[in-house]
């Protein structure tokens, strides 16, 4: 096995160890002094998507595992393990190549040498049975934790399906600056999802695809660019876009010709809005400020996309069940209810709010608008009517729910809730 193939696995093992261990979030582990520091680029991008199919398909490869294993080795042994399941059992790749390198990184982790022939022995056993076992082996699950309240929330044969969206991962999405999705479909060989997307299914490096430099569409998945459009700007109207970065719906609102605020608290955040507006030669204020106490205004319309477990993008980011328990998530159900009471506050009288999360959970969603609707007597709920969603994606209370499972056989989309909140 050359060094070549060892180096992107090695760094693979050294994320999923910073995951589980750690709870860093590979997104945060992808420049600096990280385990891709050392990589060439093409490396780098290797050891990533490694990282996150082993992530995706952990729990099943759990249970494959769980045939040959007496009792659970190190955190360490056990990624190396699973990485190389997922190689054998998803990715069809040469057992031996794969085997070999699994024991040479098993040799590298930090007091594990001695579970090189542990893990010799599990992987030649997995090669021989586990491409025919795998397809037979339960589905891949969220972690109990998680599980638990969206099985409330959701029931179980949702939450199955939800899951099996997780596994499937995420095409890529964009959003045109102008109003010509049939022309940029056509171009890059994509197709215009019925709310007007534009959808990739094998998109390559984003980069280097026609239009980028010259700012002529950006990333956004088909679910993130919906509350913009449920905002519905108008040209010159005052729109305040509260949690701006890195800046999707502020370009989406911007290109609508209203007058954008656009306002994050982080800064490093707020140099990518810059960027992202640079890029698509795209108008708007930039403020570094905190959505509790921001001043400005009124407006009369408000975008509140407020910070969230972000737990409708796990098919996108599938470390996060890995690294997050749930403990830090009712603070920011506690954030979500102060941030909404503080911007209907910079409304103008008969000015709209859309209030949004990229969440699955009820708490982020339907639970804070019947909420705010309670708290507030000159608010009301104005129901979603957009080309393109379904009915039943509208939920009682007059919101829209979407579901990583909605759309399943075109490639999905994030999970994520809104609502469009009208003050009297
Ligand atoms: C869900 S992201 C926003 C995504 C963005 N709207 C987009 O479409 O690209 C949430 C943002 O809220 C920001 N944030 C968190 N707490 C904040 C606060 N107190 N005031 C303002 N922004 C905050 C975070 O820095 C983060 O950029």
């Amino acid at each position: 096995m050359s060094q070549q193939g060892v180096a992107p696995r090695l760094a693979a093992v050294q994320l999923m160890d910073a995951v589980m261990k750690d709870g860093r979030l590979l997104s945060e582990l992808t420049g600096g002094k990280g385990p891709l520091a050392r990589l060439d680029p093409a490396e780098a991008a290797r050891a990533m998507r490694l990282a996150l199919q082993t992530l995706r398909w952990m729990a099943r490869a759990d249970r494959l595992l769980g045939r040959y294993l007496r009792k659970m080795p190190p955190l360490w042994v056990m990624n190396v393990l699973r990485l190389a399941v997922m190689e054998i059992c998803v990715e069809g790749e040469a057992a031996h190549g794969v085997v070999n390198s699994a024991v040479n990184i098993t040799r590298k982790g930090p007091k594990t040498e001695s579970f090189s022939g542990l893990v010799n022995a599990t992987l030649r056993k997995v090669a021989d049975q586990g491409p025919a076992l795998w397809p037979g082996l339960a589905a891949p699950q969220l972690p109990k934790w998680l599980r638990k309240p969206l099985i409330a929330d959701y029931g179980k044969p949702a939450v199955v399906a939800v899951e099996a969206a997780h596994t499937a991962g995420a095409p890529l999405d964009l959003t045109p600056k102008g109003a010509e999705s049939e022309a940029l479909a056509r171009k890059l060989g994509g197709e215009v999802l019925p709310t007007g997307s534009v959808r990739l299914q094998d998109a390559g490096q984003v980069t280097a695809l026609p239009g980028f430099e010259t700012g002529d569409w950006w990333v956004q998945d088909a679910a993130a660019a919906l509350p913009v459009k449920l905002l519905a700007p108008q040209k010159g109207e005052a729109v305040l876009d509260l949690c701006a970065a890195p800046g999707g719906k502020t370009m989406q609102i911007a290109a609508t010709g209203a007058d954008v605020t656009a306002l994050d608290l982080s800064k490093a955040r707020m140099a990518r809005v810059e960027e992202n507006l640079k890029r698509t030669q795209l108008d708007a204020r930039l403020e570094i400020g905190d959505a509790l106490t921001w001043d400005g205004g009124p407006y009369d319309a408000i975008l509140l996309d407020a910070p969230c477990t972000a737990t409708g993008t796990i098919r996108r980011h599938p470390d996060l069940p890995y690294a997050k328990d749930g403990s830090d998530f009712p603070q920011l159900f506690k954030l979500q209810e102060r941030m909404i009471d503080h911007a209907l506050s910079l409304l103008k009288p008969g000015g709209r709010m859309v209030f949004c999360t990229c969440s699955l959970l009820f708490d982020e969603g339907e639970i804070q608008v019947e909420d705010a609707l309670k708290h507030h007597p000159d608010l009301h709920i104005e129901r979603p009517a957009l080309d393109g969603i379904e009915p039943d994606w509208i939920t009682s209370e007059g919101g829209l729910r979407l579901r990583p499972d909605f759309w399943a056989e075109r490639g999905g989309m994030d999970g994520f809730y809104m609502a469009v909140l009208r003050k009297d």
